[in-house]
């Protein structure tokens, strides 16, 4: 195993004997916090739908009936970029909540325009690691689906390791879905669509809906980005499995 720490200063042991940054290293994050800046814009969605809209992190269960003002299907974003897809399928899906996950402050603010701008009542915005919203806040069996859009997908094969798709988050997540519920994933780099089916395959919770890679689903947008990258001849590779 790597060095875990990089300080050169050597931590207290624990009561066991083994040093603390060995017994708990640090957790690999699926994002680094990337600079940006938040229009007015999206300042202005703050300040005006945050309250209603954005709820807060915090390391205890959440109530979803509670959060949504109704007992409706979740569906669980990881990672909704500036919002569009979210946008356009919760506008799609006035019948379901979508609790979304987003650590970029600019992506957020977005997001919430988008709510305003369109109305939608059924999005809820954590502006947190959605690996910690699942571990704290989320029970199990309370999710109706879940989606990860072109997640992050670190093609340097020293940087691998941050990938979102990987068999422990997988269990998690089949853990969190409903029997019955699903797992949507998307992206458009190769590498990382065959681990997605390699390891949503090896989830023994989790059946593929169709064999290999699926049809984009007609809820998903193509979005301004994907579109640029269809023309230019790249691929997407969808990818969709349930729980029985
Ligand atoms: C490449 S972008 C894709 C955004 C969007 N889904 C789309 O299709 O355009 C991936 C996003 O996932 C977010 N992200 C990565 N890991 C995350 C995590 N653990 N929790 C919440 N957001 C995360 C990043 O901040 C980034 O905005």
């Amino acid at each position: 195993m790597g060095r875990v720490t990089d300080t050169g200063n050597s931590p207290a042991p624990s009561p066991s004997g083994a040093p603390d940054h060995i017994q708990h290293p640090r957790a690999i994050r699926s994002f680094v916090r990337r600079a940006g800046r938040t229009t007015i814009g999206q300042a202005k969605a703050f300040e005006q739908w945050g309250p209603r809209f954005l709820l807060p992190y915090s390391a205890t269960p959440l109530d979803l009936a509670q959060a949504f003002g109704r007992e409706a299907p979740t569906i669980l974003e990881i990672g909704f970029g500036m919002g569009e897809a979210t946008a356009h399928i919760a506008g799609l899906m006035p019948e379901k909540n979508f609790l979304c996950c987003e650590v970029h402050e600019p992506g957020v603010g977005a997001l919430l325009k988008r709510i305003g701008e369109h109305e939608l009542a059924n999005i809820r915005i954590v502006q947190h690691d959605a690996v910690e919203v699942l571990d704290h806040m989320l029970a199990p069996d309370c999710l109706a689906g879940v989606h990860v859009f072109f997640p992050d997908p670190w093609h340097k094969l020293r940087h691998n390791k941050r990938r979102l798709i990987q068999p422990p988050l997988v269990a998690k997540l089949a853990a969190h879905l409903q029997r019955g519920g699903y797992i949507h994933c998307a992206t458009d780099w190769e590498p990382y669509a065959q681990q997605m089916l390699e390891v949503l395959s090896a989830e023994p919770a989790l059946q593929n809906t169709t064999q290999g890679f699926a049809a984009r689903p007609d809820y998903r947008p193509l979005t301004k980005f994907e579109n640029r990258g269809l023309k230019l001849g790249h691929g997407v590779w969808d990818v969709v499995f349930r729980k029985s």
